[in-house]
C-alpha cells in the first residue's frame, strides 16, 4: 500500500443524479437540553448541535461530511446510525422511515448500517481476542456464515490487510492502524450496505491515514458499500468522496459534487476551509503562491448561535441581511445541479481551480472586535 497521500480517483457521480437513495435525511434536527438552577433543575436551554439538515446517499457513493469541531458531525452520524433519538426531522433507510424505530423494528437493519469509529484503542475491547471482535457482530446477530465463523474472520482479515493467522491475538499486539483495518472488519462482517465512518484516520500518524483510507476506498470500491465519510480534513474526504457537504453550526452550508466544492466553492467557508488543505493538494494545481487570508473569532456557542446566517460572525463579507434573514440552501445561478449554497453574498463561481488560499486560523484567538453578538 502507498505511504503517501496519493489516493486512487474515485469513481465520478453526479450531486445526487445517479443511484438509488440509500439513506434520507430530512430537516434533521438533535437539541441536547442544558439543565440548570438550584434547588429544582430545569431545561434552560438546548444545544443545537444539529438543527435541520437534509441529505441523501445512494447506494455505493461515498458522501463526505466536513466542518470543524463541533459542528455536529459526529451528532449527524450517530443520529443517522440511530445510536441518538433525533428531536425532529426524518431518518429514511431504503424507504423505510426509521426516525423513531424502536429496537426490534431496527434489528434487521443494524446489519446493514455499521459505524466505524475515530479513536482505534478505545473502541476495540481490550479482553477479547480479534477473531472475538470481529465475530462479535455476527454471534449478536445470530449469523452462522458459510464455512464457519472463523472462516469467515480469517477472510475479513485478509480483507483488510491483517494476518489471517491472528486471529487469535488481543487488540494491543497490534498498532494504531492495524486496530482501526480490525474496526474496518468488524463493521464489514455483516455485509453491511451503509457505513458511516466518524473521522476513521485523525487519531492515525499520517503516513498510516493514507494506508486506511485506501483500504476504505478499495472496499467502498469492490464491495459496493455506501460510506458516509465523517472529518476535518478536507484532503481526505476529497480523495474518498464523491458528494460534500459542509457544515456548520449544526447546518449545511453547501453541499456538491466533489469537483463543484473543490473547484467552484461558493460559501465563504467552504473557501476558508479548503484554505486548510495541506498545500500538497493544492499548490501544485494552483502554481501560484498561496494568500492568507485569515478567519478571525471562535466558533459561536451552539447554544445561542447568531441569528440569520450562523457564519456571519466570522465572515469578510456579511451585512445587516445576514444579521436578519437566513439564507436557504439552494443552487446558485451558474452551479452544477446538486451544488447548493446558503450565502446570501456568494463568493463568484470560477471555472478554474482556485489561485489563490484562505487561511483558517485553527486555533482562533478572541477577536478584538467581535461582529455583532
Ligand atoms: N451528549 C451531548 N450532550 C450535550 N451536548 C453535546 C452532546 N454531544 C455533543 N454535544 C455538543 O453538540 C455540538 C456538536 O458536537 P459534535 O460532536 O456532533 O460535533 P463534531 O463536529 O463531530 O465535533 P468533533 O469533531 O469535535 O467531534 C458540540 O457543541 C457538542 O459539545
Amino acid at each position: 500500500m502507498n505511504e503517501d497521500l496519493v489516493l486512487p480517483a474515485p469513481r465520478a457521480r453526479s450531486a445526487g443524479a445517479d443511484g438509488d437513495p440509500l439513506l434520507e435525511v430530512s430537516a434533521l434536527t438533535k437539541h441536547f437540553p442544558v439543565k440548570g438552577g438550584f434547588p429544582i433543575r430545569r431545561t434552560i436551554g438546548a444545544v443545537q448541535a444539529v438543527d435541520g439538515i437534509d441529505l441523501t446517499v445512494h447506494a455505493g457513493e461515498s458522501f463526505g461530511l466536513v466542518g470543524e469541531s463541533g459542528c455536529g458531525k459526529s451528532t449527524t452520524g450517530r443520529l443517522i446510525t440511530r445510536l441518538l433519538e433525533p428531536t425532529g426531522g426524518t431518518v429514511t433507510y431504503r424507504g423505510q422511515d426509521i426516525t423513531h424505530a424502536n429496537r426490534k423494528e431496527l434489528a434487521p437493519i443494524r446489519s446493514e448500517i455499521q459505524m466505524i469509529f475515530q479513536d482505534p484503542y478505545s473502541s476495540l475491547n481490550p479482553r477479547q481476542t480479534v477473531g472475538k471482535i470481529i465475530s462479535g457482530p455476527m454471534e449478536v446477530n445470530g449469523i452462522q456464515p458459510e464455512g464457519g465463523r472463523e472462516r469467515r474472520v480469517r477472510e475479513l482479515l485478509e480483507i483488510v490487510g491483517l494476518n489471517p493467522e491472528h486471529f487469535n491475538r488481543f487488540p494491543h499486539e497490534f498498532s494504531g492502524g492495524q486496530r482501526q483495518r480490525i474496526g474496518v472488519a468488524r463493521a464489514l462482517a455483516l455485509n453491511p450496505k451503509l457505513i458511516v465512518a466518524d473521522e476513521p484516520v485523525s487519531a492515525l500518524d499520517v503516513s498510516i491515514q493514507a494506508q486506511v483510507v485506501n483500504l476504505l476506498q478499495e472496499v467502498q470500491k469492490e464491495l459496493g458499500i455506501a460510506f458516509v465519510f465523517i472529518a476535518h480534513d478536507l484532503a481526505v474526504v476529497r480523495h474518498f468522496s464523491q458528494r460534500v457537504a459542509v457544515m456548520y453550526l449544526g447546518k449545511i452550508i453547501e453541499v456538491g459534487d466533489r469537483d463543484s466544492i473543490y473547484a467552484r466553492p461558493r460559501h465563504p467557508y467552504t473557501h476558508a476551509l479548503l484554505s486548510a488543505v495541506p498545500e500538497v493538494n493544492l499548490a501544485e494545481e494552483a502554481g501560484a503562491p498561496r494568500e492568507r487570508i485569515r478567519l478571525e473569532g471562535d466558533v459561536p456557542s451552539p447554544i445561542s448561535p447568531p441569528s440569520g446566517c450562523r457564519f456571519r460572525t466570522r465572515c469578510w463579507k456579511a451585512t445587516e441581511k445576514c444579521g436578519t434573514e437566513e439564507p436557504p440552501l439552494i443552487r446558485l445561478s451558474g452551479d452544477h445541479h446538486g451544488h447548493l449554497t446558503a450565502c446570501h453574498f456568494p463568493e463568484e463561481p470560477t471555472t478554474e481551480v482556485r489561485q489563490e488560499g484562505v487561511v483558517l486560523d485553527r486555533n482562533p484567538v478572541a477577536p478584538e472586535k467581535d461582529a455583532t453578538e
